[in-house]
């Protein structure tokens, strides 16, 4: 247990210094630490702990982020308008999650889950989504999860397409045509998925990725992508998470597979047109 409870502004350092405690005191005897945030906890900076700390990152590392969603009171949240410059926490913990729980499920009607799962999806188009009651769910979509882990990507990168069409034309104030609420809500944050053929030259996309998160980094949350690039039998496969950006060459094309890239980005207000002409200007 971290003292004081909430992760997110005080003890960030704490969070350090109790990983290399347990690392130290218990080496070897830890299949998986689980840290149970508050509700109110900013996932970021728990996630740069894992990421930048560079005496945490030698004894453990960040398997995923999951985040358990009340469905009775989650859009509330959600919908919820935040002063200027206040984040709305609901909407991170969703953003930044590589596995989502839909809990309580048995408390809602099959049109609040619909709404909300598309609300979830629109927000986050990259993290599988489990419906459940009282929490239970399989042991392995919580655990061994790879969500930071390049050689995963392929299997991590989960685009849904059903998403992709209905979630651009969203303004920070506006409204979400098709949406069939009729409520404001910080709808500033989205995922936008580019899925294509064609190949790309890898040089095109080290400058397009690097120009992105120095422009656009603080807005990023999380960026994962499988590419398809000139001159390799390999997948090429990148993560990010704001301006941290990791790419190598992944597991070979299979013969018989169609060589698709696959991009998904969430964060705050992305510009869908700039992202897609950025990826139309990387293909060899
Ligand atoms: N009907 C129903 N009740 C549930 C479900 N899951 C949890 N509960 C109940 O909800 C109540 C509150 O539990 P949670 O919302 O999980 O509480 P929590 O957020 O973990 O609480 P703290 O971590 O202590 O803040 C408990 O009485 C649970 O038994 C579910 O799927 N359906």
């Amino acid at each position: 247990m971290v003292n004081n409870g909430c992760l997110c502004c005080t003890v960030r350092g704490d969070l350090v210094k109790m990983l290399l405690q347990l690392a130290k005191k218990k080496q070897g005897q830890f299949d998986h630490i689980v840290i149970e945030t508050t509700g109110l906890a900013k996932p970021a900076p728990v996630i740069e702990t894992f990421c930048t700390d560079e005496l945490v990152s030698q004894y453990v590392k960040l398997d995923g982020v999951i985040t358990l969603v009340d469905s009775k009171h989650a859009m509330q949240h959600l919908n919820e308008v935040k002063p200027r410059f206040v984040v709305n926490e609901a909407v991170e913990q969703v953003a930044y999650a590589d596995r989502i729980i839909l809990n309580k499920i048995d408390l809602v009607t099959e049109t609040e889950l619909g709404s909300l799962t598309e609300r979830i999806k629109h927000i986050n188009a990259m993290a599988p989504v489990k419906l459940a009651k009282y929490g239970s769910v399989d042991m392995d979509f919580v655990l061994g999860v790879g969500g930071y882990d390049l050689e995963r990507i392929d299997s991590e990168v989960h685009v849904d397409n059903s998403h992709c069409a209905t979630h651009h034309h969203e303004s920070a104030h506006g409204h979400h045509e098709g949406h069939h609420h009729n409520h404001m809500h910080d709808s500033a944050v989205s995922s936008v998925t580019i899925v294509s053929e064609g190949t790309l030259d890898l040089d095109e996309v080290d400058d397009w990725l690097e120009r992105l998160i120095e422009e656009k980094g603080e807005d990023l949350y999380r960026m994962k992508g499988i590419l398809s690039v000139s001159g390799s039998e390999q997948q090429y496969v990148f993560q990010g998470v704001h301006s941290t950006l990791d790419g190598c060459p992944g597991k070979a094309w299979g013969p018989d597979e169609k060589r698709i890239n696959k991009l998904v980005f969430i964060g705050r207000n992305l510009d869908e047109t700039a992202l897609r002409k950025g990826f139309k200007g990387c293909l060899a």
